[in-house]
C-alpha cells in the first residue's frame, strides 16, 4: 500500500467508533459505504463532485457514486442521462445512474424542495432499512398538521434518519473550488454526523457539525425569503444600507420564527455557515436575489414564473414558494403581525403589494419585537 494511502486509512480508522452498525463492517471491502445522490440540478451536480472526490480517496467508501437523475429530453433531442454518461463526469468521478438503491446506505437528497415528496413516494420499498439520509434541500412543506421540514418529510416517508447540510454554498463557486464552509445539522448521533462531514469535507469545502437539525434547516430555508426581499431592494436601487437593514431584520425574523416553531433551536446555529453566512451570500449573489431584482425592476408586471423560466433556464427558485409556505403558517397561527418582512415578501410576490412595499413594511414593526 502506498504510504499516502496508508496514512489516510489510519486517519480514518482513528475517528471510527467500534460499536456502531453504521461503521462496523467498513473494513470489509464488500461493505464499504455506498452513496447515492438523489438530484442532478445545479447544486446536485456540484455536491456529487465533492462527494465523489472523497469516495475515490477514502477507502471506507465505495468508489462509485450513483446519481438519481430527473430524466429530461434536451433541446438536442438527447436524454439527459445519456449526455451525462457520455461526458467525462463519469470517467472522472465514477458515476452510474440507477434508480435501484438497495445497496446504498448513504442517501443524499438535493432536489428543489417541491419535488421531494413525490420522489420519496417512488423510493418507498426500494431502499435499505438501515440507510442514513442527508438533505441539502432548502425548503419546507406545509401540511394539514402544520409545517413539515424536508428532513422530517424524508424521515417519515422512508422510515430512516435524516441529517441536513446547509451553508453559504452558491454551487457555481464551489464548482470551481473557491473556498467555502457548510454546516451538517444532526439529531443525536454524533458518529453519523462525522461520517457526513467526512463525505463532504475538502480543503476548499470546510464542514462542521451542529446538533440542531431544525435550526440548521430553518436557516437554509428562511434565508431564501430574505433573499427575495434583498432582490427587491436592489431592483429599487435603494442602496447598501437599506439592503443591510433588510438582512438584519430578516435574520431577526428567521431566528424568531425558528424558535417559535422549535424551541430547541440554538442561538449559536445562526452564527454557523448555515446562518448568517448563507444569508449574506444569498442576498449578494443568489438566484432568488437575482430574479427578485428583475421582478422589482419590472414593477411587478412580469411574473416570477416567467422570469424564472427566462433567467434560470431550468433551475428552480425556492424563495417564492417558501414565502408562501411561511405565510400559510403565519396566517394559521395568528403570527402575521410578528413577521412583517416575511409576510410583506409573500404579499409582493403574489401581487397584493407593489415591490416598493418592502421598504415601507418597517412601519408595521411592533416596537416590542
Ligand atoms: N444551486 C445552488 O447554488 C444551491 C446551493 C445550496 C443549496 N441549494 C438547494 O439545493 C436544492 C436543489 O437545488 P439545485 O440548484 O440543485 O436545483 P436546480 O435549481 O438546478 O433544479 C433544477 C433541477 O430540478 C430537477 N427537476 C425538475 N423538475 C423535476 C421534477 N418534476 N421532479 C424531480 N426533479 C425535477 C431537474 O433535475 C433540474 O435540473 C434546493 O433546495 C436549493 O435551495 C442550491
Ligand atoms: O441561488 P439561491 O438563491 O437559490 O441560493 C443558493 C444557495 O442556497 C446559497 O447558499
Amino acid at each position: 500500500m502506498a504510504p499516502a494511502l496508508e496514512a489516510q486509512v489510519q486517519q480514518e480508522e482513528q475517528s471510527l467508533p467500534h460499536n456502531n452498525n453504521f461503521y462496523n463492517t467498513l473494513n470489509d471491502a464488500t461493505h464499504r459505504s455506498k452513496v447515492t445522490v438523489i438530484g442532478s440540478g445545479n447544486w446536485g451536480s456540484v455536491a456529487s463532485k465533492l462527494i465523489a472526490s472523497n469516495t475515490l480517496r477514502l477507502p471506507s467508501f465505495h468508489d462509485e457514486v450513483r446519481m438519481w437523475v430527473y430524466e429530461e429530453t434536451l433541446p438536442s433531442g438527447e436524454k439527459l442521462t445519456d449526455v451525462i454518461n457520455r461526458t467525462n463526469v463519469r470517467e472522472l468521478y465514477s458515476f452510474h445512474f440507477f434508480v435501484e438503491l438497495r445497496d446504498s446506505n448513504m442517501l443524499v437528497f438535493v432536489t428543489p424542495h417541491q419535488f421531494v415528496e413525490g420522489i420519496c413516494k417512488r423510493l418507498v420499498g426500494k431502499i435499505r432499512e438501515d440507510a442514513e439520509a442527508i438533505s441539502l434541500v432548502k425548503g419546507m412543506e406545509v401540511k394539514m398538521e402544520g409545517p413539515c421540514m424536508i428532513s422530517t418529510l424524508i424521515s417519515q416517508q422512508l422510515g430512516i434518519n435524516c441529517s441536513v447540510l446547509m451553508g453559504a454554498n452558491i454551487a457555481n463557486e464551489i464548482a470551481v473550488e473557491k473556498f467555502s464552509e457548510a454546516t451538517v445539522g444532526y439529531r443525536n448521533n454524533r458518529e453519523v454526523a462525522e461520517r457526513w462531514v467526512q463525505l463532504f469535507y475538502t480543503p476548499y469545502f470546510i464542514v462542521t457539525a451542529a446538533q440542531d437539525v431544525e435550526g440548521v434547516e430553518l436557516c437554509g430555508t428562511l434565508k431564501n425569503v430574505v433573499a427575495i426581499a434583498a432582490g427587491f431592494v436592489d431592483g429599487l436601487e435603494m442602496g447598501n444600507n437599506t439592503k443591510a437593514a433588510i438582512m438584519r431584520l430578516g435574520l431577526r425574523e428567521m431566528k424568531a420564527f425558528s424558535k417559535l416553531l422549535f424551541p430547541s433551536v440554538k442561538d449559536s446555529t445562526f452564527f454557523e455557515s448555515c446562518g448568517v453566512a448563507d444569508l449574506i451570500t444569498t442576498c449578494l449573489g443568489g438566484r432568488n436575489r437575482k430574479v427578485a431584482e428583475a421582478y422589482a425592476r419590472n414593477g411587478g408586471k412580469r411574473s416570477f414564473d416567467e422570469l424564472e423560466a427566462e433567467m434560470l433556464q431550468g433551475q428552480k427558485l425556492q424563495g417564492v414558494s417558501t414565502a408562501s409556505e411561511v405565510y400559510e403558517v403565519l396566517s394559521h397561527r395568528g403570527w402575521l403581525e410578528l413577521f412583517p418582512l416575511f409576510s410583506t415578501v409573500h404579499e409582493i410576490c403574489s401581487g397584493l403589494l407593489p415591490p416598493s412595499a418592502i421598504v415601507e413594511y418597517s412601519e408595521k414593526l411592533p416596537r416590542s419585537f
